[in-house]
Order: structure tokens, then C-alpha cells, then sequence
């Protein structure tokens, strides 16, 4: 373990109005997304300017010394609220007294590997790490799971952390949600804060669905501004599904700077009181939820908060048989993953029935 103390919080400064500190411990730190998370994290911009905090940067062997220029890079840069920087390659040292988790670091899928091969490989990490935290993690630790297929690992990680509620685990489907949102306000001819409402529901994958039957633009039905049916239900469904593959053609690297930001929206929008008559999405676990998704998996759905970290479902909304058809596909492909990797989830033996056209939205 490598500390580095940036300073001590002194009684006498500024610091006697700010918050107690909070440990965010970062997997995958070394890695792209992190790069531009954890200057955003520093920086006050996502726990807000009274909150101090300390960053626990998980790395591996491979990735310890780009690590330690990481650290360095946070230090250069000054950051009042940045109290304490440690990097380490063990998880029970990073997960110590953990209020957040933000678990990014995860194999990419390369050319040649299976779908199944790339739950197991990952499957591993997020088993472990789900062990350490239930070790050490502060007992209401938050977890935010990024690294994919990121709504099973996550559902791994929550069945190896017995003793940390299985609904403080999250999936990271905001990036999804903020795609659509961009693709309804360019459709519209709006500014995007003016989409609200936007729903991704199930897998971060490209059977995920975006729900437009529930959307508003300027408060309004989608369906009364974009009167084109055929555009909603096929351009744009596939437009937000396929949306990360689009972009690893162009740029041949997957999405990093978009979801960094969207790691602190899906963070603020659990600190921060959701605004009237609106929602966010996350996956989230399903258990006892009112829309009749199979329970025991990490399903994205509509969320509110108080603001206090947790989140409650959103009732009020509406299905058609289009939106219910939909639902089932990316419910039925969860399901199969689930079953895939029943061996890490203390359920069993695994038996791999995923369906052919399974895809992360970054694989096309
Ligand atoms: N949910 C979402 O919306 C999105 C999810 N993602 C996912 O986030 C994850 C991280 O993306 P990104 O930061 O761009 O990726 P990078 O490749 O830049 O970093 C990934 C990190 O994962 C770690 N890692 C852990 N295990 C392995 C392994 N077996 N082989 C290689 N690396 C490993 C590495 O760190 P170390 O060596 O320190 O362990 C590496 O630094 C990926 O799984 C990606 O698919 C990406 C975009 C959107
Ligand atoms: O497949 C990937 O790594 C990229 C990804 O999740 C996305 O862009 O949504």
C-alpha cells in the first residue's frame, strides 16, 4: 500500500463548516474511465463543496505504476477537499471504512473471447471484491458497479456481501439514459434538459429499452412532440442500444469521458433530492418491484431519492404491449447470464444458455 497524506484537515481553516470525510474507494483506477472520474471526484463537484474526501485506488500488478503517476497527478493538483490519496492492489486494504465503492476496473472483451468466458473472467473479480467489502466496507457502503457486463457482476458482488443490503448495489445504466436523452432532444429540436422522465430499463446491453412511452419533452408525452412512431420504436431504440459500439469505430476506444460523467450524474442523483415529477435510472436489485420483472437480478429501472444516498422505485408509469415485449427480452438475456454464472453466486452449477445476439453496447 502506497499513502500519501495531501494534508491534515486543520480546525482553525475553512474546514470547520465542511462534512466529516468519506472513503471512496476506486477499482480499475489506473484505467480510461477513471482518468477523468477521479479529478471530478476531487474536485468537489460530485459530493459538493463542504465534503472532504479520501480516494482508495485499486490497481493490480500490472497497473501499479501508472497508479502511483495517477496519484501523483491527483496530488499536483491541489485539490483542497482531496485530504488522503492510497493505491493498492488488495481490495480489503481499499475497501477499509468504505462509504462508496466505484467498481470500474474490469477485463475488456477481446477479439476471440465468449460472452461466457468474459462473465466467468470478470465474474472472479467482482466475487472477490464483493467478499472484501463485505469484510471491511462501512456496512452502508454504496457500490456502484461499472466494469461490464456490469448488471451481473453486480448481482455477483451482492450475493459474496451477505451482510451489505443487496439494494445499495447499483449498475451503471445512466450513460444509456443520457444517450436517449441526447437523441429525443436532437429529434425534438430542444435543449436536452428539457427531456425528462427517460427510463433505460434492463441489461447494459443492446437489448436494453429505452422507454419513450414514459418520457416527456417540455413535460409533455414524447409520442405528442415526435409523432413518428417508426423513428421511436426503431432508429432511436437502436440508436441508444448500439450507441457504444458506434462510438469504439470511431474512436477505437470504448466511452470514457461520457461515462465519468455519467458516473457522477447516477452519484449526485442519490445525493441530491430528485426534482419533483422526475426520475433517474439505475439497475438496480429486484426484489419485491411493482413493474413484474423477475426478482433476484440487477434490472435498470425508474428511481427517486430523498437525496440520503438511497433510492425508492418510481410507480407511476405505463406499459404498452411494445414497452412489455421489450421488457421481456432484456429480462429473459438477464436471466440467462444469471444462470451462467450461478457458480459465483453461490446458486450452483452454472449452465450457459446465453441468446446468440448477446451483446455489450460496445460489441457490434
Ligand atoms: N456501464 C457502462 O455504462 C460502461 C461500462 N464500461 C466498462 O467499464 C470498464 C472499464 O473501462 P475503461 O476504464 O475504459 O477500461 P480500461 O481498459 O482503460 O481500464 C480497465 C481497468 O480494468 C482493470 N482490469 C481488471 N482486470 C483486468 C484484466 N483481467 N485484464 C485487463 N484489465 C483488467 C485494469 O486495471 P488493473 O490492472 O489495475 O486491474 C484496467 O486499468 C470496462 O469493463 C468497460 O466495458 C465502459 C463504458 C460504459
Ligand atoms: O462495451 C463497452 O465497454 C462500452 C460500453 O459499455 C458502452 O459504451 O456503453
Amino acid at each position: 500500500m502506497l499513502s500519501c497524506i495531501i494534508s491534515d484537515v486543520d480546525e482553525e481553516e475553512e474546514t470547520k463548516s465542511w462534512k466529516k470525510l468519506i472513503n471512496i474507494a476506486v477499482s480499475g483506477a489506473a484505467g480510461m474511465i477513471s482518468n477523468h472520474l477521479l479529478f471530478k471526484l476531487a474536485s468537489g463537484e460530485v459530493f459538493g463543496p463542504d465534503q472532504p474526501i479520501a480516494l482508495k485506488l485499486l490497481g493490480s500488478e500490472r497497473s501499479f505504476q501508472a497508479l502511483e503517476g495517477v496519484a501523483m497527478e491527483l496530488e499536483d493538483s491541489l485539490f483542497p477537499l482531496l485530504r488522503e490519496v492510497i493505491i493498492s492492489i488488495d481490495p480489503y486494504e481499499v475497501f477499509q471504512d468504505a462509504e462508496w465503492a466505484l467498481l470500474i476496473g474490469a477485463k475488456p472483451r477481446g477479439p476471440g473471447i465468449e460472452r461466457a468466458a468474459l462473465l466467468d473472467i470478470n465474474g472472479q473479480i467482482f466475487a472477490e471484491q464483493g467478499k472484501a467489502l463485505n469484510a471491511v466496507a462501512s456496512r452502508n457502503v454504496k457500490v456502484m458497479v461499472v466494469g461490464n457486463p456490469c448488471n451481473t457482476n453486480a448481482l455477483i458482488c451482492l450475493k459474496n456481501a451477505s451482510n451489505i443490503p443487496a439494494k445499495n448495489f447499483h449498475a451503471l445504466t445512466r450513460l444509456d439514459e443520457n444517450r436517449a436523452k441526447c437523441q429525443l432532444a436532437l429529434k425534438a429540436g430542444v435543449f436536452y434538459d428539457q427531456v425528462s422522465n427517460v427510463t433505460i430499463w434492463g441489461n447494459h446491453s443492446t437489448t436494453q429499452v429505452p422507454d419513450f412511452l414514459n418520457a416527456r419533452i417540455n413535460g409533455l408525452p414524447v409520442k405528442e412532440v415526435i409523432k413518428d412512431a417508426k423513428w421511436l420504436e426503431e432508429e432511436f431504440t437502436e440508436k441508444v442500444q448500439k450507441r457504444g459500439g458506434v462510438l469504439i469505430q470511431k474512436w477505437g476506444r470504448s466511452s470514457a469521458a461520457s461515462t465519468a460523467v455519467s458516473i457522477v450524474d447516477a452519484i449526485r442523483s442519490l445525493v441530491t433530492p430528485t426534482p419533483e415529477g422526475d426520475w433517474f435510472s439505475s439497475g438496480v436489485y429486484t426484489s419485491g418491484n411493482p413493474y413484474g420483472v423477475a426478482e433476484d437480478i440487477v434490472f435498470s429501472m425508474p428511481c427517486r431519492s430523498k437525496g440520503d444516498g438511497d433510492y425508492e422505485l418510481v410507480k407511476d408509469v405505463i406499459f404498452d404491449d411494445y414497452l412489455r415485449k421489450r421488457i421481456k427480452k432484456t429480462e429473459e438475456e438477464l436471466l440467462a447470464e444469471k444462470r451462467c454464472v450461478a457458480h459465483l453466486t453461490g446458486e450452483g452449477i452454472a449452465v450457459c444458455d446465453l441468446p446468440e445476439d448477446t451483446m455489450l453496447p460496445g460489441e457490434m
